[in-house]
């Protein structure tokens, strides 16, 4: 059996990051792993080691934007609208590979998950080569900072999930630099976040969208906008399909956790015994004094 697991986000969002981590600790499991890099404008500089199977060896966006003319978002697209049209191509980069686990780091435009009918297309020839797959959607710690751009995270990983319907984990990636952040801005107190205030985010917790104690009953806020939020509270109480799971780098078992996930999501060596999981442990978050 061969398994991949795309691993998705929004730009920047630590997605070679994490498949390099990833790709590193399988490799200490002596699991066969491989790195799939599909970024056609992945600067080969950045990696840490290469790619097994690297898009940029068909094509590159460097290319097709000097060649053709193209801008970088529709230079990505073409890119990855030729390697639709050259599956024999990839049918041939992966068919050296048996009994294998594929990492494959996906391009950061968003577009690319919420409506563009690439990579369903994608994973669907991955699935008809009879190779079980899952997804993977980063979403950086950053997005905590702000309520309204958390949830505009939340509605983007929903809406990823909805069009690519494939087994799903979400990630909270970065979870290093939050604890060395100064403020809560739901809370508005300074200091370390506790636990609770972590795991509001990681379960999104509707009641996030409304006024914070510091916003107060002040200004009676626009009513339209007050609506939209609470439309979209609605949604998310309704369908809870997004929860995260905190990705710290500098911590082994975190991304041990999160391949464990993963692992379970495609049900890897189902011959063996299933295994649960890993649970979250008390040590993953900085308690507060
Ligand atoms: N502190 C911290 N920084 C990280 C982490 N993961 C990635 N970064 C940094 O975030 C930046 C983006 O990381 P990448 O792994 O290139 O992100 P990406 O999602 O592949 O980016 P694109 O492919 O451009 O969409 C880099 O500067 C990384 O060093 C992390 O876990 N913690
Ligand atoms: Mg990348």
């Amino acid at each position: 059996m061969r398994y991949a697991v795309f691993v998705t986000g929004p730009a920047g969002a630590g997605k070679s990051t994490f498949c390099a981590n990833a790709v590193q600790h399988l490799q200490t499991l002596k699991r066969t792993v491989h790195w799939v890099n599909l970024d056609p404008a992945a600067d080969p500089n950045s990696f840490e080691f290469a790619p097994t199977i690297d898009i940029k060896d068909l094509i590159s966006l460097e290319d097709v934007m000097s060649e053709l003319g193209f801008g970088p978002n529709g230079g990505l697209v073409y890119c990855l609208e030729y390697l639709l049209q050259n599956f024999e191509w990839l049918d041939e980069e992966l068919g050296e590979y048996e009994d294998d686990y594929l990492i494959v780091d996906c391009p950061g435009q968003i577009e690319l998950y919420t409506h563009h009918p690439i990579l369903p297309k994608l994973i669907s020839h991955f699935q008809q080569l009879g190779i079980r797959v899952s997804a993977t959607y980063l979403l950086e710690s950053q997005f905590m900072e702000d309520k309204y751009k958390y949830f505009s995270g939340v509605l983007s990983a929903m809406s990823a999930m909805v069009n690519l319907e494939i087994p799903w984990i979400n990630v909270m990636s970065k979870m290093d630099l939050v604890s060395t952040r100064s403020k809560d801005p739901v809370s508005g107190r300074n200091g370390l976040r506790t636990r609770k205030d972590i795991s509001r985010y990681l379960d999104p917790d509707p009641l996030l969208m409304g006024p914070s104690q510091a916003e107060g009953a002040e200004k009676p806020l626009n009513k339209r906008f007050h609506a939209l939020n609470q439309a979209i509270v609605q949604l998310i109480e309704e369908n809870p399909l997004v929860s995260f799971l905190p990705l710290d780098l500098t911590n082994t078992d975190s991304i041990e956790r999160i391949v464990s996930h993963i692992d379970y999501t495609m049900q890897y060596g189902e011959d063996e015994e299933p295994k649960e999981p890993k649970d979250l442990d008390d040590g993953d978050f900085p308690d507060p004094e």
